[in-house]
């Protein structure tokens, strides 16, 4: 098909950070007649018109009433990524606008990121790397020693797609699984990676290493607030690779500070980032990336991909394989 009959795509967020901007244009571009913000917002009428998908590729573009408004024939927001909380669901639901989301690209990705926190946080990565770049050349590891993760107790809240594959990473450890989530899983799928269902009360007082992988929605919102971390055990660890905003991020400097528990280690805070003066920031027990779950070559290309057969379901009026829907 001639480039100018292609469907309409809007690009948004694109030119962010992954370094494979161009190869992810053109695996665009084969579908789609690829248009920029830019293009967009110098003839809003005319281009307007043309526009029938937005692809996202970044977390949080503006996405509002007024820009649907320009886009009468826009069909489908395809959400790079599998969080959706930065979303109107239902505003765009008013527009006929449907959503769909990546959940199987960002599994492995992000499950390997809650692992690597885990161990960094354990094994004391980034106090052991700024101590060996040091002008101090007199260090000595027995003053900072870790703890191991094998055989340790993890508690993971969400056991959903990324939950479930840090469990299989987990077992791998030896570690004791026990998991919350909303709906129990099989038998099977439990004793396939030896994790245990368990109550979010018990979870917490037992676990070495507590993950939160839920999604971030009005009801995981402070899931984890002063009573949920007062039950935790002092010598524990917070790992969180959902949203910031699943924790009650002042009960958590609290915590920290006080050693209610041990550490915490952070792929996502509330907001992004934080402000270079918040006090998690001043914390030696904290561990912060930004955001990078999803941040590598095959995930972001994974992403483009399931985005792109999600998209084109939509407009060829197919069974659309990862739609998301207002609560
Ligand atoms: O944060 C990453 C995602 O939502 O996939």
């Amino acid at each position: 098909m001639a480039e100018q009959d292609l469907p309409g795509l809007l690009i948004m967020g694109i030119g962010g950070t992954h370094g494979v901007q161009e190869s992810l244009a053109a695996l665009l571009k084969k579908h789609f007649s690829v248009i920029t913000m830019k293009e967009l917002l110098e003839n809003k009428k005319e281009v307007g018109k043309k526009i029938q998908c937005i692809f996202v590729s970044e977390f949080r573009p503006t996405i509002d009433q007024e820009l649907l408004e320009s886009l009468p024939n826009l069909k489908v927001i395809g959400n790079s990524g599998v969080g959706v909380d930065h979303l109107n669901l239902k505003m765009i639901s008013n527009f006929g606008v449907r959503v769909t989301n990546t959940p199987h690209a960002v599994a492995d990705s992000t499950a390997d990121m809650g692992m690597a926190l885990m161990l960094a946080s354990a094994r004391r990565l980034v106090e052991g790397s700024q101590i060996a770049v040091s002008p101090d050349t007199n260090y000595f590891a027995a003053d900072w020693l870790g703890v191991e993760v094998t055989r340790a107790t993890l508690g993971i809240i969400g056991m959903g797609r990324i939950g479930y594959k840090v469990a299989q990473r987990a077992r791998a450890f030896e570690m004791k699984i026990l998991y919350h989530n909303r709906n129990r899983r099989s038998q099977e799928e439990e004793q396939a990676v030896g994790a245990c269902y368990s109550e979010m009360e018990d979870l917490l007082q037992q676990s070495d290493f507590v993950m939160l992988v839920v999604n971030l929605t009005p009801q995981t919102e402070k899931l984890i607030g002063k009573k949920e971390l007062g039950l935790m055990k002092p010598t524990a660890t917070l790992i969180n690779i959902s949203r910031g905003a699943v924790i009650d991020q002042d009960a958590l400097v609290e915590a920290l500070q006080n050693k209610t528990i041990k550490a915490a280690a952070l792929d996502v805070t509330y907001p992004e980032p934080l402000p270079r003066n918040h006090p998690l920031l001043k914390l030696n027990n904290v561990i912060i990336t930004p955001h990078i779950g999803t941040a590598t070559v095959q995930a972001t290309h994974m992403m483009a991909e399931e985005a792109i057969a999600n998209m084109l379901s939509v407009l060829n009026c197919q069974p659309i394989p990862s739609e998301v829907f207002p609560q």
